[in-house]
């Protein structure tokens, strides 16, 4: 872990080395200081190079080391912002060579040097309020006075990652090339030796200044409080800033010191900051996979997919075909119904023009011609030239049976087929086909090309080359894949259940849709319960709910019609829908809309008297709720079905859950996760609320403390890395 130095003339070409992606660790910052001061006193040298090794610049501070968040990163700024520092006043040109990644502190070395060429495919970024901090090596005194005010506060306040043609739009970068960086990086170097370097230094720079600044600086923090709730890291890249414009520069650097020393200083900032941290390496902890049978992610290679089908063009099939062809996958989409393949056809073709607009107006001259090619199709029969299937058909057993048994038939024998599920027994699917080891659960998310989630299901007989191998395509996908086990609704699904039934009883007892919603939308969550279930659509869950008799024609007669099989059941849901209010796409659910198809929700005057109505006509006490009850009551439970989740084994660890819920359910980053937040909160109170509602509410079985929960209390509520020491998978073969 080092930096070294090689010359080439009188250019001396300073190569940042701490595989995998040249991190700035204390030591990698102080070996970059001892070589730059080394080449500033060698009087052989008239121009530097600095470059990272294996293709990648720097991906940043070494978030390795943030463990001890409170003083790290913290000191580890300063310290860059020295090297920074010494590179601007440098009398020789610094120029820096960027290749692949130029993230967080990477992008503020860059900064610190005279000029910057970087690789066509090289993405730059100040990434770090992503991770609950904000760039603190000079990188929101500098970037304003290099590329503008405006387009650096969207940089820097959303971590915005941008392609190297974009940043050569914008004045971040010097140069683009498509050959070998360095090389061009020290042609580059060779022209400017000698040339003057005072205008180059970002220090003695102004900012070019549009007359509304106040103006700016409120709206952004009002955007910015919107897109993220209530993340503090963001809105203090916006104070900093504003000392970027108000200060000189020295001043301006003292200032943005202060402010990420706050960061450090704040309880609620630090643990966003752990939180979103967490959550970086979640994710990456997913990836490394591992089932009860003791199958891991290093026990079989994926194979490669060059082609796949798609069997239905509805929402979801054509979200996935959209993905695989972006993957520049082979695509066969392959639907029964002429006119719905007709449909599909259109849809797709609008969608992937739209996606080739986005990707030119972010530099990347991708054409449509780039894209994997589709085949639209009826014909069944072109199946057999597929690596892998996904059927995308309705959530309909039989149908999916059906259509299993056939695909057996017709794929090559050792083509992999999945199947698009939210929630449907992946086993009983497999069962039909002679090769159920190759049968997989894929559940995609809706819009499909554009959510990150993949939840991967596997199945009794599923393979570790079929799991790998669908893993695999999720990163292809730019997707996140997390394997999960095979239980009704997975995991995602199978937790919301008692959060959404929670948040109905909340109206029974006296609350408003709005008032829950709004609980759960300060809190950070993407949209509440009710605003969710009616952009989701009332009728999926009214539809299952008849299909299994819980309400409907095959409702048992004589039941209760506030209770089930001896729980408590409300049929406020069922009401609505039995109105015709299924949510957006009727203009009407538990809000009202402009339009059939609107989206912006507004309190129903008409549901506040039904309610009351309801209430009355069950003689139910309206009882007071606070907020922080809103919340307990209706994210515990969830949380407890977490615990149950992984005591079951149907996720391999508490970050897998993390990642579902981040990724796919629009659980807030700067919280974690369901779990990661109840490990903040504190376990032991966790379990004492969901014992006190279960004590109150014995008819609702999932407020019944989870048997891990109450384990890991007893066992003084372990740090949430311990977790899976508990769970049954510590005696698998890893
Ligand atoms: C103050 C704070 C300052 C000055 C900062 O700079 S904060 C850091 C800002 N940087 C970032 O936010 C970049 C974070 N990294 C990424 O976005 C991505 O990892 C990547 C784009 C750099 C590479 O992506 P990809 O090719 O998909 O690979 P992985 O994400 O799987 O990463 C490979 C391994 O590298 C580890 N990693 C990545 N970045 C860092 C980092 N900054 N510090 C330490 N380690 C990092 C990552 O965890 C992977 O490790 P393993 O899982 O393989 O062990």
């Amino acid at each position: 872990m080092s930096a070294s130095k090689e010359t080439e003339g009188a250019v001396a070409v300073i190569t940042i080395r701490n595989p995998p992606v040249n991190a700035l660790s204390q030591q990698a910052v102080e070996s970059i200081l001892k070589v730059l001061k080394e080449v500033q006193f060698d009087p052989a040298v008239k121009a530097i190079v600095i470059c990272g090794e294996n293709g990648k610049f720097s991906a940043g501070a070494d978030i390795r080391t943030f463990e001890n968040i409170g003083q790290k990163s913290d000191s580890l700024s300063h310290f860059l912002e020295d090297v920074n520092s010494m590179a601007e006043k440098s009398e020789k040109p610094v120029i820096a060579a960027i290749e692949g990644v130029a993230l967080g502190g990477g992008l503020e070395l860059a900064l610190g040097c005279h000029y910057r060429v970087a690789h066509v495919k090289a993405r730059l970024g100040l990434t770090e309020v992503l991770l609950g901090i904000f760039p603190g090596a000079g990188g929101t005194q500098r970037l304003p006075r290099l590329i503008g005010l405006l387009p650096a506060l969207e940089m820097i306040t959303t971590g915005k990652i941008v392609f190297a043609p974009v940043a050569l739009k914008l004045g971040l970068i010097d140069s683009v090339t498509e050959d070998n960086t360095i090389k061009a990086a020290i042609h580059f170097a060779q022209n400017v030796i000698g040339k003057p370097l005072e205008s180059r230094r970002l220090c003695t720079k102004p900012i070019q200044c549009p007359p509304n600044m106040e103006t700016i600086f409120n709206d952004s923090k009002i955007k910015l409080k919107k897109l993220f709730h209530g993340a503090i890291s963001h809105q203090l890249c916006v104070e900093a800033i504003r000392a970027a414009v108000q200060l000189p520069f020295a001043e301006g650097i003292l200032k943005e010191r202060e402010l990420l020393f706050s960061i450090f200083n704040s309880e609620q900032a630090r643990d966003q900051a752990k939180a979103r941290q967490y959550a970086f390496f979640a994710e990456r902890r997913v990836t490394k996979w591992t089932t009860p049978s003791g199958a891991n992610w290093k026990s079989a290679s994926p194979h490669p997919i060059g082609v796949a089908a798609v069997i239905g063009l509805g929402t979801m099939g054509r979200g996935i075909v959209v993905c695989l062809a972006k993957a520049q996958i082979q695509v066969i989409a392959v639907e029964q119904d002429g006119k719905q393949l007709e449909m599909g056809r259109k849809a797709v073709t609008k969608i992937l023009e739209r996606e080739t607009l986005t990707m030119q107006q972010r530099g990347l001259a991708l054409m449509s011609d780039s894209f994997g090619s589709i085949t639209f199709t009826l014909d069944f029969n072109s199946l057999k030239n597929a690596d892998l299937v996904i059927e995308a058909v309705y959530e309909n057993m039989a149908l999916k049976k059906e259509i299993f048994k056939q695909l057996s038939s017709i794929c090559m024998p050792e083509a992999f087929l999945c199947t698009n599920t939210s929630g449907l027994n992946i086993d009983e699917i497999a069962s039909v086909t002679g090769r159920p080891h190759l049968v997989i659960g894929t559940h995609f998310f809706s819009p499909a090309h554009i959510m990150k989630l993949l939840e991967v299901v596997r199945g009794y007989h599923s393979s570790p080359t079929t799991i790998s191998t669908v893993i695999n395509l999720s990163k292809v996908l730019g997707k996140i894949g997390v394997v999960v086990g095979n239980c009704p609704s997975f995991v995602g699904n199978r937790m919301m259940g008692p959060y959404l039934h929670q948040a109905i009883f909340l109206l029974e007892d006296g609350c408003y849709p709005e008032e829950v919603d709004k609980v759960l939308e300060e809190f950070g969550l993407a949209m509440g319960p009710f605003r969710m279930s009616d952009l989701v659509g009332l009728d999926v869950g009214w539809r299952s709910r008849m299909e299994s008799g819980l309400t409907g024609p095959k409702l048992l007669p004589g039941a209760l019609v506030r209770q089930r099989e001896g729980k408590r059941y409300s049929p406020l849901p069922d009401i609505l829908c039995e109105k015709g209010r299924f949510g957006q796409k009727t203009g009407r659910g538990w809000y009202q809309y402009e339009t059939v198809g609107g989206r912006n929700a507004v309190p129903d005057p008409w549901v506040q008297n039904f309610l009351h109505d309801y209430r009355k006509a069950h003689t139910i006490k309206q009882k007071p709720t606070s907020q922080n009850e809103i919340l307990e009551w209706c994210l515990y439970p969830l949380i407890n079905e977490g615990f149950n989740v992984l005591e079951e084994e149907i996720a391999s660890g508490p970050e897998d859950i993390d990642v579902i819920y981040n990724n796919g359910y629009g659980w807030p980053r700067h919280m974690g996760g369901p779990m990661f937040y109840a490990s903040m909160v504190g376990l032991p109170k966790v379990l004492t609320k969901l014992e006190v509602f279960y004590e109150n509410n014995p008819d609702i079985p999932s407020l019944k403390p989870s048997g891990l929960l109450k384990k890991l209390v007893k066992q003084g509520s372990p740090p949430l890395k311990e977790w899976r020491s508990q769970l049954g998978y510590q005696n698998s073969k890893l």
